[in-house]
C-alpha cells in the first residue's frame, strides 16, 4: 500500500481572501440544506415582499437573465430561479433572494452554516497572528454575515473584517473583480491570497497578480480539477499562512 504525504504549503500575506462553496464548506450541504429551505420559500418571499427594492431590482434582473417576458408572473420567476438552483447555476438575482431567505433563517435558529473541521482553527490562529480575513462567495453579503455568525461553533464574525459578493465586487471569474477588492481593502494584489475550490477563480485571481491557493478537497464538485501552475492543497490544515 503506497500512502502520500500531502504537501504543506506555507504563505506570506496580509489578508486571506475566503471562497466558501467547496472551500470552507461543503457544496452537499449548501446544495442540500440551504437550498432545501430556500426553495419552498421563493414564491411567497416574492408575494410578500414585492415593495423591497432589492427584490424588485432582483425580479427584473431574474426576468433578463432567464429571457422571460417583461410581464413575466411570479410563479414563471420562480421556476427560473427552481431551474437555476437544480443547475446550482450561481446568478446574481437568485443569491440576492436565496441570501435574504437564509438570512431570515439564520436569525430565527432555523438554519446553521457548517465549516470543514480543518477550517475554524486554522481561521482563529491566523486572525491571531494580525492576518486579514475576508470573504468573496457568490452567496450575497446578506447570507455571508449570518453565515459566520451562526456556526455551529458559535459566532465567528469577529474574525471577518470584510465580505464580498459579486453585486459588490462583480464574477468571481474576472480578474476585474479581484483589483476592485484589493482597492477596497488598500492591499497591493501581491499582498492578498485567494483560496477557492474553482479553477476559473483561482485563474482570474492569479490573473489580477494576487497570490492564490487551489482547495481540492475529496467529495467536492472540483476535486482533482487542474488548476494550472497553482498550488493545490486538500485541506486547510496544510497550509500556514504568516502575516505579511
Ligand atoms: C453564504 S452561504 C451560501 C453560499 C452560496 O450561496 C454559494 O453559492 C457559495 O458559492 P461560492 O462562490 O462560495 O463557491
Ligand atoms: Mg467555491
Amino acid at each position: 500500500m503506497t500512502s502520500s504525504t500531502p504537501t504543506p504549503v506555507a504563505l506570506a500575506a496580509r489578508t486571506v481572501v475566503l471562497d466558501l462553496e467547496g472551500t470552507t464548506s461543503a457544496a452537499g450541504f449548501i446544495l442540500g440544506d440551504l437550498y432545501d429551505y430556500a426553495r419552498p420559500r421563493l414564491l411567497p418571499w416574492l408575494q410578500e415582499h414585492a415593495d423591497d427594492e432589492e427584490v424588485a431590482d432582483a425580479r427584473a434582473q431574474a426576468i433578463t437573465d432567464a429571457e422571460l417576458p417583461p410581464d413575466a408572473s411570479d410563479e414563471d420567476i420562480v421556476a427560473a430561479l427552481l431551474a437555476w438552483m437544480d443547475s446550482d447555476v450561481k446568478a446574481t438575482p437568485l443569491k440576492t433572494l436565496q441570501g435574504q431567505i437564509w438570512a431570515e433563517g439564520f436569525e430565527r435558529h432555523e438554519i446553521t452554516s457548517q465549516f470543514f473541521d480543518d477550517v475554524i482553527p486554522k481561521l482563529h490562529a491566523w486572525h491571531a497572528s494580525g492576518v486579514r480575513l475576508a470573504v468573496f462567495s457568490s452567496g450575497s453579503v446578506t447570507s455571508q454575515r449570518p453565515w459566520f455568525k451562526y456556526s455551529p461553533e458559535g459566532d465567528l464574525s469577529g474574525l471577518i473584517t470584510d465580505y464580498f459578493d459579486t453585486v459588490k465586487a462583480g464574477p468571481k471569474k474576472a480578474a476585474e473583480s479581484y483589483r476592485t477588492i484589493a482597492r477596497a481593502l488598500g492591499d497591493e494584489p501581491g499582498q492578498l491570497v485567494f483560496f477557492s475550490d474553482h479553477p476559473e477563480e483561482i485563474a482570474a485571481a492569479s490573473h489580477a497578480g494576487w497570490q492564490v491557493l487551489a482547495f481540492s478537497r475529496e467529495g467536492e464538485p472540483w476535486f482533482g480539477a487542474d488548476f494550472g501552475d497553482a498550488p493545490v492543497v486538500g485541506s486547510f490544515a496544510d497550509v500556514e499562512v504568516s502575516r505579511l
